[in-house]
């Protein structure tokens, strides 16, 4: 690394008090005041496309909250995240919540633009409809990506009341527009009634390999991991993560919560396991934090956002060399 790159790392909370201030995600600079960033932390405060309880529209606050009591040393990752690569708060894309398709068109554009300065986006959402806007900015860049879906959710249904764009089929739409390398997508946490067993033929037909909940409790995240890890190979690589893919237990605070879930602690380990991964961007939505209790979801939420910015830092310092 070139000692002159001194990324500006979050507020010291030996300090100030972490309570004290206003949220930015992990108590890290803003955007504005560091000029650019390696990973940019971006809210997508849009809740329009869900099917049951709304309130996604305040999970990214929700998250950076929660995010205040994170440190900077990474043990699980034996890495200093915010040391490796300048990480930031972009702030949140201010999305039309009364049309879904101009909101879309909205979380592409801000995207773009992100990535455009050479950024890795770790978004907070903000329901799941906002993945596909995501995809269509990171393929854009990257060209068709591997995909890593953790989700109790197929998210690959056509349509909703006739509308294509909602929460429960970005992943379809993608496929369909081609911006996803249909060799690596996976599906891991996925569990729960569906409407019909074509939903499975549908979704396997796609190109997504499934890894339910209980495989994960039957199989072990080490074995779940190589096999993950095979799929994606040096693929770039996109992960999304629907906070409902935990079990309500670790997770209540989510829109369509379904029983029989992966713990917080399944979901960080298989997360971990994805180092040295080429993941360009990733995305937590569905955190509904009207639902939690105590934090527990966003507090969970708020750990799974520091993997994944922990996973990106060690591969920018890696690349930097
Ligand atoms: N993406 C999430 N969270 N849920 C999709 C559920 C769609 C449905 O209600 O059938
Ligand atoms: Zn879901
Ligand atoms: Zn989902």
């Amino acid at each position: 690394m070139s000692s002159s790159f001194e990324p500006r790392g979050p507020i010291d909370s030996s300090r100030v008090p972490r309570y004290a201030g206003p949220a930015t995600f992990a108590r890290l600079p803003r955007l504005d005041e560091v000029g650019r960033a390696d990973v940019a932390v971006v809210g997508v405060p849009f809740d329009t496309g869900v099917s049951y309880r709304p309130g996604a529209r305040f999970g990214g606050n929700a998250i950076r909250e929660a995010s205040r009591l994170l440190r900077p040393y990474n043990p699980a990752q034996d890495a200093s995240p915010f040391a490796l690569a300048q990480v930031a708060d972009a702030g949140d894309i201010a999305a039309n919540p009364f049309n879904i398709n101009e909101a879309v068109e909205t979380v592409e554009a801000a995207a773009r633009d992100l990535l455009a300065t050479g950024a890795r986006l770790m978004t907070l959402g903000g329901d799941h409809t906002i993945a596909l806007p995501l995809l269509r900015a990171v393929a854009d860049r990257h060209g068709p990506v591997a995909l890593l879906h953790f989700d109790a959710h197929l998210d690959t249904w056509d349509t909703y009341f006739g509308a294509e764009y909602t929460h429960g089929t970005p992943f379809r739409r993608a496929v369909e527009e081609g911006i996803l390398d249909t060799s690596a997508l996976s599906h891991v946490g996925t569990r729960g009634p569906l409407y019909g067993k074509q939903d499975l033929d549908d979704d396997e037909k796609l190109g997504f390999g499934i890894v339910t909940s209980a495989d994960v409790m039957r199989r072990g995240v080490d074995e779940v991991v190589q096999q993950l890890r095979e799929r994606i190979g040096t693929r770039p690589l996109y992960v999304s993560i629907d906070i409902d893919v935990l079990d309500p237990a670790h997770a209540p605070g989510t829109g369509t919560p379904e029983a029989g879930g992966l713990t917080s602690r399944e979901l960080l380990e298989i997360l971990r396991g994805l180092a040295g991964c080429n993941l360009v961007s990733a995305d937590l939505v569905e955190v509904a934090p009207a639902y939690d209790h105590a934090e527990i979801t966003s507090v969970a939420a708020s750990h799974t956002a520091y993997e994944l910015t922990t996973l990106m830092a060690r591969q920018i310092a890696a690349e930097r060399g």
